[in-house]
């Protein structure tokens, strides 16, 4: 207990934790959780040199490659090789969400939740000159502080960042695009410019009072999703405004969709203690108003589900997705895998009937579709059709991790105490076709 009251947390977060059944001494173990950096591509050879230029030596993290471990109270943000692009900072646990989503040289990438964008990196430093990212975060200037970073590392070429909701987000990539290679961005290369703060001052406008509309609840989600950046090779180039925006329907989906989807959700932040460390100096009522307020819990795991929900149907068929928070609570975890699982789960299919049913729908659907009775197979709209069939994957990766089995078998926890990282709840799915 004497542990405990170095970190002197607010009662209303001591009771939380208590309904929660969290054990309040992982915030007091701050001191001996270490500090990690991801060494960007490519810059293996000058470990010495970083190590001699931040006077500290990196500990490899065995588990994790390109990770390293720093002691805990180690600043990186005024050393050269952060300032220079060599370095990132993220968490070990971090890496390991991105590294369950099993990343292949040229899949196209979703990241639903994607800002600030420590994750997105890594997600394209893996890919490297190949395939493509699809950022996508509601908060503008949490997005914005991303397109930074794309900058800072030199990672923009195939990456895409839109401000929008990722519950409703409905693009899928680019796909044969972004491999034609560059005639196409020889002969349409004005059809969109690299940077939208270069957009014409009228087009610029109508966009900034779309927003304020959006804003004051006017109207909603009746703009497009508001595209802040892409680079030369992330398969915008050489598209009209109507090709860039064009929805496609469920059975396109199932081919064309993201390869691989990352739905690192929006959470309570319970089991990152240095977040929960820096309410100290912010306020514990910010921390109450924040992350405690019942309602906003509430609404939290309804979002975390439609985000999830989301980000499986955009996802092709054989694909994978990957849902991770870094809260520890049962609520924002397990109780979300439970439920969507519910909804999509192929156990759903408890007998040859319902299969039969279900193949009869999906072939009426298509026959309608041919006959062009219906445009659209429930395509963009929000909400699954028959076909999301999802289910629980082996995170192979992980037999080798500092984690632990969560309520559900095959779904993954990191627990600081354990961990010596940040907290972390991480799920994987596959999407099945039928
Ligand atoms: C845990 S953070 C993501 C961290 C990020 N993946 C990274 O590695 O840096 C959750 C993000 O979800 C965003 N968010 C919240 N509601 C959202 C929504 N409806 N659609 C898309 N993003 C949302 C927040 O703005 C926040 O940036």
């Amino acid at each position: 207990m004497e542990e405990i009251s170095k970190l002197p947390l607010p009662d209303a977060f001591l009771e939380f934790l208590q309904e929660n059944g969290l054990d309040p001494s992982i915030y007091a173990a701050i001191d001996s959780t270490p500090r990690y950096i991801r060494l960007k591509a490519g810059n293996g050879a000058q470990l010495e040199e970083i190590e001699a230029e931040i006077k500290c030596k990196l500990e490899r993290v065995v588990w994790m490659q390109g990770f390293f471990s720093l002691p805990p109270d180690f600043k990186i943000a005024n050393s050269n090789a952060y300032k220079q692009g060599k370095i990132y900072g993220i968490d070990a646990a971090s890496g390991a969400a991105v590294s369950a989503l099993d990343i292949s040289i040229g899949d196209h990438v979703l990241d639903l939740c994607a800002a600030p964008g420590a994750k997105l990196c890594m997600i394209l430093d893996i890919l490297g000159d190949s395939g493509s990212v699809t950022g996508v975060d509601i908060a503008r200037h949490r997005l914005a502080a991303c397109r930074t970073l794309l900058q800072k590392y030199a990672l923009g070429d195939r990456c895409r960042l839109f401000v929008a909701d990722g519950t409703t987000f409905s693009l899928v990539p680019q796909r044969f695009h972004v491999d034609t290679g560059s005639c196409i961005l020889e002969e349409k290369v004005d059809t969109f410019r690299e940077w939208t703060s270069r957009r014409p001052w009228k087009e610029r406008k109508r966009a900034a009072k779309a927003r304020e509309s959006v804003a004051s609840g006017l109207i909603a989600n009746s703009e497009h999703p508001d595209l802040i950046y892409y680079g030369q090779h992330s398969g915008v180039i050489g598209l009209s405004r109507n090709e860039l925006y064009q929805s496609v329907c469920d059975s396109e989906v199932s081919s064309s969709g993201y390869d691989k989807v990352l739905v690192d959700a929006e959470c309570t932040h319970d089991g990152s203690v240095r977040h929960i460390q820096k309410f100290e100096n912010w306020g514990w009522t910010t921390l109450q108003r924040r992350v405690l307020d019942a309602e906003r819990t509430d609404n939290l795991t309804s979002l975390q589900l439609k985000l999830l929900t989301n980000g499986f149907r955009l996802l092709k068929v054989g694909g994978s997705l990957v849902y991770s928070t870094c809260s520890l609570t049962a609520a924002q975890n397990e109780d979300v895998v439970d439920q969507f699982l519910k909804q999509n789960a192929s156990a759903g299919i408890t007998s040859c009937f319902q299969f039969m049913l279900i193949v009869a729908w999906q072939l009426m659907l298509l026959l309608l579709k041919d006959k062009n009775l219906v445009k659209s197979i429930s395509g963009v709209k929000y909400g699954n059709t028959s076909s999301d069939l999802a289910e629980l994957q082996e995170i192979d990766a992980a037999k080798d991790w500092p984690c632990r089995s969560g309520r559900i078998p095959k779904t993954l926890r990191f627990d600081p105490s354990t961990s010596k990282t940040s907290g972390l709840f991480v799920a994987k799915f596959t999407k099945l076709a039928i």
